[in-house]
């Protein structure tokens, strides 16, 4: 082990400036509780005269984040650039290769290669660590592999995307529109390059896939994960979920059950007095079960400069002190496969939103759906909308929510609706959290 950890950065962005910053501030706190300095000695990104508010005279610099791995000067590498393929992958098996350790905030190339770099590392003995890349600075990665490593874990389910929590609270609490709201996250630091990632639930489902392998052992599988956004939620919906006594956040679920595992994010309505209504702007908000410790429930910056680098840098104190353990729950070879449960095999509660026109009959055509595919309805509201008549080109909105059955019910109704004369447009479906 040499007298310092000398580290390289591949990506110079909101993360990898923070992970500079951080380091510098905390720098002889860090030395203490590391047992040994941890410096920066090499960085690369795109663009080397860009002002990132640190000073990177005192760093080589590689135009290529290739080159950082090959460095003899150079112990571990820390990569801050993102995607799941491209640049990054190619830095993570080089780095292993190499023989030297390897930290990230990718959730991306986690989720699709987490198993092949982790065989890597187990096979050079060196560290594979991603704190960072499922809920930022939230040391949940830390918590579930290490702190409830004795439970069996049957569900762990939360708040994912800083993004789409940041979107909706303010919706909620401002009734601002969706892309100003969007245009206000970018600017913050929490959306990722590319913002549909965020908003169609791509980004909570990587961090899903890694949560569940984490948790139940098995292998990571993001194929299939069910994923759907925030894109069709509307203020309407915030508000008559507000008058049901629910918040709409966008939820990642996960739960094994006889070798078989269920994976989904989609926006679903919160009961409000569950902890994860609380959570608001980019706070993310994690529950693990466990058989023996019961419900933990994780919270705080899942996004933004500062709680990241938080994350990034207790990474690099591990690997310090020489805490290498496994990637993942246990070596890579030991993980299990499991077969996915299916949505439809499911029970719940559903909130479903149709635009309908505003002419006698159409209530009759719905609630027909409902009855033929055995939904049986809890409570419906219809609002606004003049005198309705047959020639009438008023729509309006017609709010269900289902008592607890099957989920398959529930989509073969909207299936009995497809193309149904009284629908104005594509009917909305939510979820009820019943965790
Ligand atoms: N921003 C956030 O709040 C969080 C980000 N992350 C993850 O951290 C990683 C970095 O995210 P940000 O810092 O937000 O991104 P960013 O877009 O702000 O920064 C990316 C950096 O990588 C550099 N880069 C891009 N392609 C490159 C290439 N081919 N070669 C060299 N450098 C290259 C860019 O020049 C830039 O310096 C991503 O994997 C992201 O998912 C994880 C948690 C939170
Ligand atoms: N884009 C992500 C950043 C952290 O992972 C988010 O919004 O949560
Ligand atoms: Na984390």
């Amino acid at each position: 082990m040499t007298d310092v950890l000398r580290v390289a950065l591949a990506g110079l962005g909101t993360v990898g400036a923070g992970v500079i910053k951080l380091l510098d501030a905390n720098r002889e706190l860090i030395e203490r509780r590391a047992g040994r300095p941890i410096e920066v000695v090499a960085v690369s990104a795109r663009d080397r005269s860009r002002d990132r508010g640190v000073d990177l005279s005192r760093f080589a610099w590689e135009d290529d984040p290739a080159d950082l791995a090959a460095r003899e000067d150079v112990d571990c590498v820390a990569e801050l650039i993102g995607g799941a393929d491209g640049s990054a992958l190619a830095l993570a098996r080089d780095t292993l290769a190499a023989g030297k350790s390897f930290v990230t905030a990718n959730k991306a190339m986690i989720a699709h290669h987490g198993l092949e770099l982790a065989e890597a590392a187990e096979k050079a003995k060196v560290a594979l660590k991603y704190e960072a890349a499922v809920a930022g600075g939230i040391p949940v990665i830390k918590g579930l592999r290490e702190g409830a490593a004795a439970n069996e874990i049957t569900s762990v389910y939360g708040i994912l995307n800083g993004t789409c929590n940041y979107i909706l609270t303010e919706m909620e609490a401002k009734g601002s529109d969706f892309a100003d709201v969007l245009a206000e996250a970018q600017r913050l630091g929490y959306a990722e390059a590319d913002p549909t990632f965020d908003i169609d639930g791509i980004d909570a489902a990587h961090k899903l896939a890694i949560l569940a392998s984490l948790s139940f052992g098995t292998a990571l599988d993001f194929d299939t994960v069910a994923t759907s956004g925030i894109r069709r939620v509307i203020a309407e919906d915030i508000l008559e979920a507000r008058a049901l006594g629910f918040k709409v956040r966008l939820v990642g679920t996960a739960e094994a059950a006889g070798g078989k595992l269920f994976q989904r994010v989609h926006a679903c309505l919160v009961p409000r007095d569950h902890p994860l209504a609380h959570v608001a702007g980019s706070l993310n908000a994690i529950v693990a079960q466990g058989n023996f410790v019961g419900r933990l429930f994780f919270e705080g910056a899942g996004a933004g400069e500062g709680p990241t680098a938080s994350a990034v840098v207790a990474d690099l104190i591990d690997i310090a002190r020489g805490e290498y353990g496994p990637a993942f729950a246990m070596p890579h070879a030991r993980l299990t496969q499991a077969e996915a449960i299916e949505a439809g095999d499911r029970r719940g509660r559903a909130y479903l939103r149709f635009t309908v026109h505003d002419r006698p009959g159409v209530l009759a055509e719905i609630t027909a759906a409902m009855r033929d595919a055995n939904v049986s309805i809890e409570s419906m509201i219809q609002r606004g909308g003049a005198e309705p008549s047959e020639d009438s080109d008023d729509v309006v909105s017609l709010i269900i929510v289902t008592h607890e059955g099957p989920e398959r019910c529930v989509i073969d109704a909207l299936e009995r609706l497809k193309g149904a004369q009284s629908l104005a447009g594509e009917p909305m479906l939510m979820h009820i959290l019943d965790l």
